[in-house]
């Protein structure tokens, strides 16, 4: 079943006098349950096509077809209903409020959602058994991924969007963070999108997705992804 539907998406930014194309008729679908990596070169439009089928932004044509529900005509109250019901959001900077603890972080996100999984659950999930009393500058960048990684899935949302979730780690930490995605997809057949300049993720995924200058240039259907066990990196 096809999950997300991109049909001939634009996206135009003015700034001033200024127009960027920062999407050109961009068509692509998602089946349910793929892991879908997104690459590109800076300024390729990446973001943009996560923002659009986030719901934090809008495109300016095209349709945007989320679970059946086209989403592109939504009202300001409609799209948030949309962003907390369906979609989970991992970020470069985790965006983790160092006022509370690992535990309210995640419990927060749960709360905008019936049929929200307990944080205790969540953070297990990401293999952070024992941190939840800890605030997020007690953890390591690694850690602290993790647990917004805990926090998207608290939702139990529809899909998961994670815009560069590697972005600030090291190589190491990166990957690690990278395997923990994949096996939250594989695992709860989850639908998911990265954004990542880790390149060698593309060997796990379903689909890859290559955008520059606002196009797509190529989309690849991976007929045997490998386990991440499996990737070179
Ligand atoms: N809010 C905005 N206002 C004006 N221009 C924008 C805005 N957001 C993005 N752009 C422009 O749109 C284009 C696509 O940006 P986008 O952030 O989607 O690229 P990207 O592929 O994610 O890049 P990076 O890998 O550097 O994050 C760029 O030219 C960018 O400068």
């Amino acid at each position: 079943m096809k999950q997300l539907e991109f049909g001939h998406v634009n996206k135009i930014y003015h700034t001033g006098t200024r127009e960027t194309y920062a999407l050109k008729d961009v068509s692509f679908s998602v089946r349910q349950g793929e892991f879908t990596v997104i690459l590109g070169p800076s300024g390729a439009g990446k973001s943009t096509i996560l923002n659009i089928l986030g719901g934090i932004d809008t495109a300016d044509g095209g349709t945007v077809i989320v679970s059946g529900q086209d989403i592109t005509g939504l009202g300001e109250r409609e799209l948030s209903r949309y962003r907390a019901e369906k979609v989970g959001f991992v970020f470069q900077f985790y965006n983790l409020i160092p006022t509370l603890t690992v535990s309210e972080n995640v419990a927060l996100m749960g709360e905008l959602k019936k049929g929200s999984i307990p944080a205790k659950e969540a953070l297990d999930r990401v293999g952070l058994r024992g941190h939840e009393h800890k605030f997020p500058d007690q953890l390591s960048g690694g850690e602290q991924q993790r647990v917004s990684i805990a926090r998207a899935i608290a939702k139990n949302p529809e899909i998961l969007l994670c815009d560069e979730p590697t972005g600030a780690l090291d190589s190491e930490t990166g990957c690690l963070v990278l395997e923990q995605l994949w096996r939250l997809c594989r695992e709860d057949k989850k639908t998911t999108l990265i954004v990542t300049h880790n390149a060698g993720i593309a060997q796990a995924a379903d689909k890859v997705i290559y955008v520059k200058n606002g196009e797509i240039t190529d989309i690849r259907i991976n007929p045997s992804p490998l386990k991440i066990s499996e990737v070179e990196w």
